[in-house]
């Protein structure tokens, strides 16, 4: 038995399109019933839970008379348009069967990385949370755009467990664990424990198998695994059909233990799951400033600014010879920069008014992606 299963008592689940996706198009109902089962049993254990589920778009392709997935955003976006009511309609009748209540959660990459919306998103989990409603998440795929796309709902799920504070990530696919190499070539084993990146040394991670409704393979749920077990979130990566067992912690799939504690979801989203909208120089000093002293970047120790952004955007921070050192929220737009590069906040404060006083990124908005302590080697 896992202890880490056992004694959880939020649970963020996430369930892929490869395992909702029946042969002939649509959405598989019984697969939708016995995830349901499963669940339900977790929370007549008390533990509380949070679904995120894919397969609006699988849903959304036999009513359009589609037999594949799109491969252009917006016949995808349609897709997800109207398959996402038919699959909450599935979650509701199936949860109803279990008196439950289920509320729809859709998410778009803002809700994690704007601070307002954020606290938003948080608010509203724990109000469900309150009225005993079980959260159904997904991306709100008709509104994302793809630049701004979680693109699949691996680290959208782990960035959910992070938001709402879960004590453990069950990742549910088409395969029952992870394997040392692709699960259909011959002689790979399934891989029980990774407890940091020495064990995945060994391991080749490919992409999706044939079935063509999944996104992004393995990768991607390694990849949320990582971004979980580095904020303290130990992961289950297992199948659809082995939800009951892994839900009751009994020895199935692979477990990813913890490697790292809690930190604010804006961080964990900037250094994993995002690009910079644009690129801030910083010199030797301004390096050292934020990379050691962990402090703000001021306008002093910027030498050139590249990209399109507004204030709240995404930058990557790099050194002169344009390594990434850093990810942060700019507090500028790109067009009031280049004006400042270079200048003390005091000059540029007794010239330009008190405002100008902001520094250029925060520290508390501010991610190092190198050296010790940093948070890891950023998105895949
Ligand atoms: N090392 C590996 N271990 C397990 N599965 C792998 C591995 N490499 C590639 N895969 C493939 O990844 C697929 C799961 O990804 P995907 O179809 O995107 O799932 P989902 O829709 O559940 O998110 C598996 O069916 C398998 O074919
Ligand atoms: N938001 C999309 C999910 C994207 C996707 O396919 O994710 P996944 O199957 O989990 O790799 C949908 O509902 O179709």
């Amino acid at each position: 038995m896992r202890s880490e299963v056992l004694g959880a008592e939020r649970v963020v689940v996430k369930v892929g399109s490869s395992s909702l996706a029946s042969a002939d198009g649509g959405i598989d109902q019984a697969r939708v019933a016995a995830i349901v089962d499963d669940l339900a049993a977790a929370r007549a254990r008390g533990a509380e839970v949070v679904l995120v589920s894919s397969g609006a778009i699988a849903a959304g392709l036999t009513p359009l008379g589609l037999k594949r997935r799109p491969r252009d955003l917006a016949t995808q976006q349609a897709a997800a348009s109207v398959g996402q009511g038919l699959l909450m309609h599935r979650y509701t009748e199936e949860f109803a069967r279990h008196r439950l209540t289920v509320g729809q959660v859709l998410l778009t990459v803002d809700d994690v990385t704007r601070r307002s919306h954020h606290q938003n998103a948080y608010r509203t989990f724990g109000r469900l949370r309150e009225l005993g409603v079980v959260p159904v998440v997904n991306e709100n795929d008709t509104v994302a755009t793809t630049e701004i796309r979680f693109g699949d709902n691996d680290r959208l799920a782990a960035l959910v467990a992070h938001l709402v504070h879960a004590d453990l990530l069950v990742l549910l696919s088409d395969v029952d664990g992870l394997y040392d190499g692709h699960p259909r070539e011959a002689g790979t084993s399934l891989v029980t424990d990774v407890r940091g990146e020495a064990d995945l040394e060994a391991v080749r991670i490919g992409r999706a198998g044939a079935a063509g409704v999944g996104t992004g393979g393995m990768q991607t749920k390694v990849e949320a695994a990582r971004i979980a077990t580095g904020a303290g979130i130990p992961v289950v990566l297992t199948s659809a059909d082995q939800a009951g067992e892994a839900l009751r912690g009994e020895q199935v799939g692979t477990l990813f233990h913890p490697t790292g504690r809690r930190r604010p979801t804006r961080l964990l989203w900037l250094a994993h799951a995002t690009e910079g909208r644009g690129q801030v120089v910083l010199d030797d000093g301004a390096v050292r400033a934020v990379t050691e002293r962990r402090a703000s970047l001021l306008p002093a120790g910027i030498t050139a600014v590249t990209g399109t952004f507004t204030a709240g955007d995404p930058v990557d921070l790099t050194d002169q010879a344009g390594r990434l050192i850093a990810r942060g929220l700019v507090n500028y737009d790109a067009e009031e920069l280049p004006a400042l590069v270079g200048r003390s906040t005091r000059e540029l404060a007794r010239e330009l008014g008190a405002s100008y006083e902001r520094e250029v990124v925060h520290r508390d908005d501010l991610v190092v992606l190198t050296g010790p302590g940093s948070a890891g080697p950023g998105p895949a």
